[in-house]
């Protein structure tokens, strides 16, 4: 019978001894745990996927586990009126846990765990504002890893990053297994945007274009380093300003409609003097569409560029997936031991006076083998880094305080 035979008890073989890492990823059924799910399934270096969700990751396990890729799906258990039923969704690795009770065995014996768990923002919100909420779902599940996995790579993608990375910290310290070079906040879609919006700027191809962003995860405290960018260019001032505040405001865009304004200046040909970003609820005259708007006032001179915005129904999941997989993916790389694999992220640092920074990171065979100095900053960069700090130093107390207190 169709219906009942995924709930029986079947005997599989999963394949022996498959080299790779175990995986486990804390918010698997959400926005970004479902596509980050599958694409960690796709990924060669994981043998070993457990999905961990509080809702829903029974049906996102057996969904996933049909994916004839590498990473394999056993079986899946799950708490129903009472009793543990055991049921075999394949042959294979993937393993589905549900609710607080199974969480001790989504995390035994991982290597890398990926926490995306956490309620994401809705228009008008800051990313400080999920404080309340991912503080204390963050904090509960670091306290399984400090029980279950100890010594496993932790990417925290749960917002806001700037605080759930000190209170993670807080949460190893107090067990006594708080290795910083293992704890990194998870900052790579800020990487993903300035690639992708520097190769638009400068008409390259984005995987080529390297652009790092140091600081934090939250408006003035992402700063892109655009005096770094590889392969080196050179941008105007207003290309400068256009490229910080839409990197900066990237995650908003995704939230919330929003507005680019520009104001073209005739004189100048092509060049746009860009002005600053706008919500669509603070300019009503303009017609709203769900797809990119370029209209041209009557005298040519303003150039509006609406995004496509998701408008209450979460925050960026999709290049977020795609940033935690390849942040993942380079962990993985470094515990395998492959050289010179460096990426931006939120970590214990000494390269500023604040306790936590994002820079580039080497990573190998236990987490973080080398962080990077800033580098040399130009003027506009300096301003931005003082501003950075003021904000990152607050959001890095209110994390810390949060366990201590
Ligand atoms: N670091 C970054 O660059 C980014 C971070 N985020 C953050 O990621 C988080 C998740 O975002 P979405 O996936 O869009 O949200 P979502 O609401 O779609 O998914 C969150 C998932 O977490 C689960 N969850 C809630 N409490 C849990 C608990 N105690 N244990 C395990 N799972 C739990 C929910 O059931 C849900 O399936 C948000 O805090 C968001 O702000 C989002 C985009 C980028
Ligand atoms: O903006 C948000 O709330 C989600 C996020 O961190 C991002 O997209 O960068």
């Amino acid at each position: 019978m169709e219906g009942s035979s995924s709930l029986q008890q079947v005997s599989c073989r999963a394949k022996g001894g498959a080299p790779g890492f175990k995986v486990a990823i804390l918010g698997a059924a959400g926005g970004i745990g479902q596509p980050l799910a599958m694409l960690m399934k796709m990924n060669p270096l994981v043998s070993v996927l457990h999905l961990y969700d509080v809702v829903n990751s029974p049906g996102v396990t057996a969904d996933i586990s049909h994916m004839d890729t590498g990473a394999v799906v056993i079986s899946l258990s799950l708490s129903l009126w009472g009793h543990v039923l055991l049921y075999n969704v394949n042959h294979g690795l993937v393993r589905g846990f549900l609710g607080q009770s199974q969480l001790e065995d989504a995390l035994i014996g991982m290597d890398l765990v990926i926490i995306p768990a956490g309620v994401p923002r809705k228009p008008g919100m800051t990313r400080d504002d999920l404080f309340n909420i991912n503080a204390g779902i963050v904090k509960t599940l670091c306290e399984g890893i400090t029980k279950c996995c100890p010594d496993a790579i932790v990417n925290l993608i749960s917002n806001p990053v700037n605080s759930t990375v000190p209170i993670a910290a807080e949460v190893f310290k107090k067990a006594g297994t708080y290795d910083p070079k293992r704890l990194l906040g998870v900052t790579m879609l800020d990487v993903v945007r300035a690639n992708t919006f520097v190769a638009e700027v400068m008409g390259l191809d984005p995987r080529e274009v390297d652009v790092p962003v140091v600081g934090g995860h939250a408006g003035v405290t992402i700063l892109p380093l655009l005096s770094q960018v590889k392969p080196p260019c050179s941008f105007t001032p207003e290309e400068t300003d256009y490229l910080t505040s839409r990197i900066q405001n990237g995650g908003t865009e995704v939230v919330e409609d929003f507005l680019y304004l520009f104001l073209s200046c005739s004189l100048l040909g092509s060049a746009w003097l860009y002005l600053q970003p706008i919500r669509i609820s603070e300019l009503p005259s303009i017609t709203e569409e769900h797809n990119t708007l370029s209209c041209l006032t009557d005298d040519s001179n303003f150039f509006v560029h609406m995004s496509e915005a998701k408008a209450g129904a979460g925050s960026a999941t999709l290049s977020m997936a795609y940033a935690a997989v390849k942040f993942a993916d380079a962990c993985l790389r470094g515990l395998r031991g492959d050289a010179s694999v460096i990426q931006c992220a939120f970590v214990a640092s000494q390269v500023t006076e604040l306790p936590f920074f994002a820079s580039k990171v080497r990573l190998g065979r236990t987490g973080i083998d080398e962080i990077y100095p800033l580098g040399p900053l130009n003027v506009y960069e300096r301003v931005g880094l003082e501003k950075a700090k003021k904000e990152l130093a607050e959001s890095i107390q209110k994390g810390v305080s949060f366990i201590k207190k």
